[in-house]
């Protein structure tokens, strides 16, 4: 018999412990503790002649522009991906509800692999809203609800439009791919940076790689995000209107042996002291899929780097050492 494990439950086993959460009343608070303080060495200025490539979904040359982004620079922005900015801003207005103290609510998963706490209040929705809306609002769950829930949807919808772009530019068919296996994992994480009294002292999100096969933010109008370019440092991507950032994950870096390399990135908090909030939709393969090099990716004589491991042990390793998750699969 096969039991279905869901991405909720193996997290489940790799609990961020509440001691971890300290009370901070982000509103009201004038100056950053030291609880808060993170060493900066390079002050989070960006690079501002480099930009991120903007693909139109609609441009004949889509697939090409797409490959030729995933692998120089592990993340893009699309426009023209036919989600209404409607939709987009509403799910931000309702990632400015703080509901402090609910399941669902709290630190970033990786937290506690830094000295420092960040900057940031996360909300993780992973497959229905339901549960967590009702706890938070018995009366007045309906709209949050099904927003989340079409958000969900059409996400899912883009994901996939975006992974057979990804896999057309590396002239691979879903045939080849064991992804039979159950559906795709995913998470919706509804951040929140609240206005900081000192942003170049504190960290909005630690520099980490995303564990998905592809991840999709939409961040609003306000910057913060950076991606973290070989050669050339920390880069800004600068918000453009309607836009999605489009991030590699680390199951795609694994299943092109690197050709794709998962992006580092992070999130600084604004000059201006303005809320920043972002939503983020995970998408990942289905959890006991088994993830390893494409062997019709590799030149004759190229190895593969890593050894098959399902996404579950992947979660599950990242969730232990989150420092070089990738190194502990190498062959
Ligand atoms: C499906 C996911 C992806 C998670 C874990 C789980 C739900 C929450 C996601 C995030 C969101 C914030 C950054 C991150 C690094 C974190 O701490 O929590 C992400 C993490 C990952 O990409 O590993
Ligand atoms: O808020 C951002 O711009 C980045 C969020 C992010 O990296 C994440 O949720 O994984
Ligand atoms: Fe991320």
């Amino acid at each position: 018999m096969t039991t279905t494990t869901t991405l909720a439950q193996v997290y489940r086993e790799h609990p961020i412990h509440l001691r971890d959460i300290i009370p901070l009343d982000f509103n009201s608070i004038r100056s950053v503790p030291d609880s808060h303080v993170w060493p900066i060495s390079d002050d989070f200025s960006s690079d501002h002649q480099l930009m991120v490539p903007i693909i139109d979904l609609k441009d004949p040359n889509a697939v090409k522009l797409a490959g030729h982004a995933c692998k120089t620079w592990g993340a893009f922005q699309v426009i023209n991906h036919g989600i209404h900015l409607n939709l987009l801003e509403e799910t931000k207005m309702k990632a400015l509800r703080e509901p402090a103290g609910a399941t669902g609510y709290g630190l970033a998963r990786i937290s506690p692999f830094f000295p420092k706490y960040m900057w940031h209040e996360g909300f993780t929705i992973m497959d229905s809203p339901t549960d967590h809306a009702r706890a938070l609002w018995p009366t007045d769950n309906a709209r949050f609800c099904d927003v989340i829930e079409r958000y969900q949807k059409q996400m899912k919808v883009l994901a996939e439009k975006l992974t057979d772009l990804i896999l057309e530019s590396l002239a691979i068919f879903r045939e080849d791919l064991n992804w039979d296996v159950g559906s795709p994992s995913t998470a919706l994480q509804l951040n929140s940076y609240p206005p900081c009294p000192n942003p170049n002292r504190a960290m909005g999100l630690a520099p980490h790689t995303d564990t998905s096969f592809l991840t999709i933010l939409y961040q609003g109008s306000i910057s913060g995000l950076q991606i973290f370019k070989q050669g050339a440092g920390w880069i800004s991507m600068l918000p453009v209107t309607g836009a999605l950032v489009v991030n590699v994950g680390d199951l795609l870096h694994i299943l092109t042996n690197a050709r794709f390399p998962s992006v580092l990135h992070r999130a600084v908090l604004n000059q201006e002291g303005s809320h920043r909030v972002s939503v983020a939709y995970f998408y990942g393969l289905p959890i006991e899929c088994s993830v390893s090099p494409l062997l019709k990716l590799l030149d004759s004589g190229e190895n593969p780097r890593y050894r098959p491991v399902t996404v579950k042990e992947y979660v599950d390793i990242k969730s232990k050492y989150f420092e070089e998750p990738l190194t502990s699969i190498r062959i």
